[in-house]
Formats: structure tokens, C-alpha cells, sequence
């Protein structure tokens, strides 16, 4: 999820921050009103604006509306009746006093990621599963979440945390392969003030964050091994350190871990231990691809038309039966992640009420119907094979980024671990994969 800080960073609106980074939401800041609408307009991806009262919240609720975004606003400022009733008449959806309570910005964001997170599926291969995690979900028992890059393990995941016994508590996503070795210790674990250098003040791990509900381990099968030691006892002793800390915490979390890999054989190879595996394969789960679940394409496909047109401030706009036949019926090479990402561009591209083909075609779409109802049959890559063009798009982008994979996964819409992987895949096909600039902290 996405949050939006407007006002001047100062203690009180940084812990807010802080509570919101904590629960495993990403933050952007600005510092005036007119600067939140452009960014919101501009980006379009924001799932709640936290805005100071003071810097007045009529205007920023006029200025959205204006513009046509919808996104709740949650104002924040000193604990005040009068303050509080003068900003929800100007528009705020809530009130947040200041200095935050934790739970209670937990709360907001869990009716906002209630909604941004709803998970839509209608094909029978998925109510089986569905059906299964209704079982599962109310006991405390780990599961591992398998399945293809952007199938929804991560929705699923938060699935099974709002209908456990815990969907009150916190839901905590960490995702292992997005940070170096050196810092997934403090970020799971936390930090006392002086642990190491940089270490200015204390800070919470995950793992406490994540107290009294659920903790995603996102991609774990890109923990490095010694750091799966860490988190094996820490799960089995059910308590952590922190880094510089002498007290032990104790844990009340339930552990949901994701792999797009066999971990079978990550096992065989070395690089990933099995004790672990058996901690937190206490159930598993896969999630099927998307093209084995045909029947989800289109409510998915309207689900996200809707999503887009709303943050974008778009008059909501239907999909034309010849683009949903299409949709539904071409070779899907991605998962839902790139189904989402080719209706975000055709929602933007189409003008009008319909998207149609055209717009899929302009967006990029290369899926094809059978033999001659191609989606694209103008375009200069007709002649070569979907693996050829993805990977000299891949390639073309990481050169632009000047080799920073995470620019270039953010502009290709796709995981640093699924860009990573294919780039493996090219390198040992002999490719020549731009090697990554100074100062990364991610790994081929
Ligand atoms: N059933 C669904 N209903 C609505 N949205 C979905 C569904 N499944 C996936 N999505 C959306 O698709 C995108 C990818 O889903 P998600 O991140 O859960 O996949 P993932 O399998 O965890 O991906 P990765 O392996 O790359 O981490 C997200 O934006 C998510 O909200």
C-alpha cells in the first residue's frame, strides 16, 4: 500500500510515518497541499493521503475531487474535539490525534488495505483453494504460499490473515529479496539505539511489528542460509533479540511465507534449509497460474479498469466484449501482476467510456487468439517469439537504468526477484546483462 504524507516532518507526523513504514506500507512526503494533489494526480497510485490539519483540508479534498482522484484522507493534528469534527466537515474521511496512537493508524490502514487489497476470483479452480484456506486460516498453523511470480500469493496471504482469529491484529509484509543481507537482520529483528553505526535511535523489527497477528515473509527462498538459522529460531523459540538489545521479546506471530521457486530443490542445492522448510510447510498452498484460471480474466480485468479509473480521477470506463473474448482467450505468458499492469495502460490510453482492443494493442498487450485474431498485427516485433521480445525489452530498460535493477523492474512493472531471475536466465544463455551500477543494494 501507498500513503501520502503531507505536512511539515516534524516528531509527531514522523512516528505517524514511522507506524505506517512499520506495517509494511510505503511512504511518500510532501510538504503543502498543492504539492500532494500534483503528486497524487501525476502518480496515481496513492491508497491514503495523511494530511496535517493545518495545512487545510478543504482545499486538498476540493483539489482532489477537482481533479477527479478518489483516495481517502485521513487528517492528523493535535488531540481536539473541535479540530476533529472542523476537518471531517471539511471532507476528511477521519481524524488521527497526534502524537498517533499505533493502533489506531493500524486500524485506518487496515480499512484501507481492506478495500485495495480485495481479492476476486469466480473460476472453480480458485474456489477449491479458497475453500481450503477458510480450513486453514482459523488455526495458528504456518503456511507456505507457492506459485508463479504475481499470481497473488501476497493477496492470498492477506486473505488468510482477515479471516483468521488474528484479523484484528497486525498484517506485517516483509519481503525478503528486496533488501541486502546486512540490513534484513535489524529490519526483522529491530534495533536498541547505538546497535551500530547509524543506529540513532531504537526501532522495531517486523517481528514485533507483526506482535498479536500475522508476519508475510514474502520470496523467503531469497534468505540468505545463515539468516534463515536467525529466523528458524526465532520461530521455534518463539521470541527475538534485538540487535544491541539484552532482553529477549516474546512472539505471538503467525509466519505465512511465499516462494515462487521449488524449494525442494533449493533444498537439494544447498540454499535453503530443510528444518526450515519443515517449520513453515506446516501447510501449503499454491496458487494456480492465471492461464489455468481462465474464468477470473475478465471480473479481474474490470476489477482493476475500475481501480485505475478511480486513482486516476477517470470517469469509469467498461471493457468491450471483443477485448474481454480476447483477454480471456489469448496466450498469457504473465501472471495477474502483468494483467493489472496492461489495463492500468489501456485505461490511461483509452478515451471514452469502452476500452476496446485498440487499447490493449496501444498498451502493449501481445497476447493472440488463436491463429489469426492477433491483438497486435501492425507491429515491427511480429516475426519474433514473446521470449525474444521480452528479453531485449529487458535488456534495453536495464541500459536506460544505467544497470539500477530496481528502476528498471519499477519501470517494467515487474518483482526485483522476477527481473532478477530472467536475468540469470539470460547471462547463463550467454546474454551480455549490463552489470549493476555503484552503490546497488540489490544482486543479480
Ligand atoms: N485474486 C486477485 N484479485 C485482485 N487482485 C489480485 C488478485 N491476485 C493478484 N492481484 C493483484 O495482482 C498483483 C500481484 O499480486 P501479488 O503481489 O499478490 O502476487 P505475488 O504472487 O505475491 O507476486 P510476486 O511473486 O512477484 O511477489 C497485485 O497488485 C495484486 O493486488
Amino acid at each position: 500500500m501507498r500513503v501520502l504524507i503531507v505536512g511539515c516532518l516534524g516528531s509527531r507526523l514522523e512516528q505517524a510515518a514511522n507506524i505506517v513504514i512499520s506495517r509494511g506500507s510505503q511512504v511518500d512526503h510532501v510538504g503543502t497541499v498543492s504539492q500532494a494533489i500534483d503528486r497524487a494526480c501525476s502518480e496515481g497510485n496513492h491508497h491514503l493521503v495523511i494530511c496535517e490539519v493545518e495545512c487545510g483540508i478543504r482545499s486538498l479534498v476540493n483539489g482532489l475531487a477537482s481533479q477527479r482522484v478518489h483516495i481517502p484522507v485521513l487528517a492528523c493534528g493535535p488531540a481536539s474535539a473541535a479540530l476533529a469534527t472542523g476537518a471531517i466537515s471539511d471532507g476528511a474521511d477521519d481524524y488521527l490525534p497526534l502524537p498517533p496512537d499505533t493502533d489506531l493508524v493500524a486500524s485506518f490502514l487496515q480499512d484501507v488495505a481492506y478495500e485495495s487489497h480485495k481479492l476476486i476470483s469466480i473460476d472453480p479452480g480458485m474456489s477449491q483453494l479458497l475453500c481450503l484456506v477458510q480450513k486453514v486460516a482459523v488455526s495458528d498453523a504456518s503456511v507456505l504460499v507457492c506459485g508463479e511470480s504475481g499470481t497473488g500469493k501476497e493477496i492470498l496471504s492477506r486473505y488468510i490473515h482477515k479471516k483468521s482469529k488474528r484479523f484484528k491484529g497486525p498484517f506485517v509484509a516483509f519481503n525478503c529479496a528486496a533488501l541486502p543481507e546486512t540490513l534484513i537482520e535489524s529490519e526483522l529483528f529491530g534495533h536498541e539505539k547505538g546497535a551500530f553505526s547509524g543506529a540513532a535511535t531504537r526501532r522495531i523489527g517486523r517481528f514485533e511489528a507483526a506482535n498479536g497477528g500475522t508476519l508475510l515473509l514474502d520470496e523467503i527462498s531469497e534468505m540468505d542460509v545463515r539468516m534463515q538459522a536467525k529466523l528458524l529460531r526465532a520461530i521455534q523459540e518463539r521470541e527475538i533479540d534485538r540487535l544491541g538489545g539484552n532482553a529477549s521479546i516474546p512472539l505471538d506471530v503467525r509466519i505465512i511465507a511465499t516462494s515462487n521457486r521449488d524449494l525442494k530443490s533449493e533444498i537439494k542445492n544447498g540454499r535453503f534449509r530443510e528444518d526450515l522448510y519443515f517449520r513453515l510447510n506446516v501447510v501449503s498452498l499454491t496458487v494456480p497460474p492465471l492461464r489455468s484460471r481462465r474464468l477470473d480474466i475478465v471480473p479481474l480485468a474490470q476489477h482493476f479498469s475500475k481501480k485505475y479509473c478511480e486513482l486516476n480521477g477517470l470517469p469509469s470506463r467498461i471493457i468491450s466484449d471483443k477485448a474481454n473474448e480476447i483477454l480471456t482467450n489469448g496466450i498469457w505468458k504473465g501472471n495477474i501482476r502483468e494483467l493489472e499492469n496492461a489495463v492500468h495502460r489501456a485505461v490511461l490510453l483509452s478515451r471514452g467510456d469502452v476500452i476496446n482492443v485498440e487499447d490493449f494493442n496501444a498498451a502493449g498487450v501481445s497476447s493472440s487468439v488463436n491463429s489469426e485474431r492477433s491483438i497486435i498485427n501492425t507491429n515491427p516485433w511480429v516475426g519474433n517469439s514473446v521470449d525474444d521480445v521480452e528479453q531485449a525489452l529487458i535488456l534495453d530498460t536495464l541500459t536506460y537504468t544505467d544497470g539500477n535493477r530496481t528502476h528498471a523492474a519499477s519501470i517494467l512493472g515487474i518483482s526485483i526477484r522476477a527481473l532478477r531471475n530472467k536475468l540469470r536466465n539470460y547471462a547463463d544463455k550467454g546474454a551480455n546483462v549490463p552489470r549493476p551500477s555503484l552503490g546497488l543494494v540489490t544482486q543479480q
